[in-house]
């Protein structure tokens, strides 16, 4: 089973990945603010986020990251999507075993405290299982994470996570959240580019959305997630890809 220790991390996953070093668009990726393109069509268009509120929270602790699974209808669309829609199934985390790293993306090689991943689907196919592997099959919101104050709708899911420090655990817990209140004040200013799911298959289907606007976790928060243990029995934790070579892709920004 593909992990994050060194026997096997991302450095391993290519042996049944190949896509892992082959792939010509795969994430994450370092993003360079100054050699971004500036695209006044983004603007053009703003993304739309329509996320309803999810009346009881349905958590998992899949092996390797936090899951918070979706069952009300929540769509995405606008921005580089154009009026393509995409359905929200699910948003989860990634983060490090202290504040020094932990995200995925990376903004001028910093590393944040952690990065929130919101996965929706094309509904053009009908299911995440259908999109999954098309290359206009998904779009993911990428939000980073850093050390300061509480995040009062994330203590929902943080300070509820007593039934899922085992792997493969899920709860669902009989509170109220609004994924939107997830995302930074700014969703105007993001920046934008073609990869890959960033855990195994790694498949090369999400136009990815990373905000530039951080939100803030408290350090309680942040130490809630490393108590989880994952499917190699260890704390989870630095359960993040390091970033993949950009191949040539253009980063487009939606901000000057
Ligand atoms: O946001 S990523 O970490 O790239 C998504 C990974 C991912 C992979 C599979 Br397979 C299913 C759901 C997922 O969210
Ligand atoms: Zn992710």
């Amino acid at each position: 089973e593909w992990g994050y220790t060194k026997k096997n991390g991302p450095y391993t996953w290519h042996k049944h990945f190949p896509i892992a070093r082959k792939g010509l668009r795969q994430s994450p990726i370092n993003i360079v603010p100054r050699k971004a393109e500036y695209d006044d069509a983004l603007t053009g268009i703003p993304l739309w986020v329509f996320y309803r509120e999810e009346d009881d929270v349905m958590l998992e602790n899949n092996g390797h990251s936090l899951e918070c699974q979706i069952t009300q209808l929540g769509y995405l669309t606008g921005g580089p999507l154009g009026n393509k829609l995409f359905r929200l199934a699910q948003f989860h985390l990634h983060w490090g075993a202290d504040d020094t790293r932990g995200s995925e993306h990376t903004i001028d090689w910093k590393q944040f405290a952690a990065e929130l991943h919101l996965v929706h689907w094309n509904t053009k196919y009908g299911s995440f299982a259908e999109a999954v592997h098309k290359s206009d099959g998904l779009a993911v919101l990428g939000v980073m994470i850093k050390s300061g104050v509480e995040n009062p709708v994330f203590s929902v899911v943080s300070d509820n996570l007593g039934g899922l420090i085992q792997p493969h655990s899920e709860d669902t817990i009989p509170f109220s959240l609004d994924p939107t209140d997830l995302l930074p004040g700014d969703i105007r200013a993001y920046w934008t580019y073609e990869g890959s799911l960033t855990t195994p298959p790694l498949f090369e289907s999400v136009q990815w959305i990373v905000f530039k606007e951080p939100v803030e976790f408290s350090p309680s928060q942040l130490d809630a997630l490393r108590r989880l243990i994952d499917s190699d029995g260890n704390q989870m934790q630095d359960n993040f890809r390091p970033p993949q070579p950009l191949k040539g892709r253009q980063v487009r920004a939606s901000f000057q």
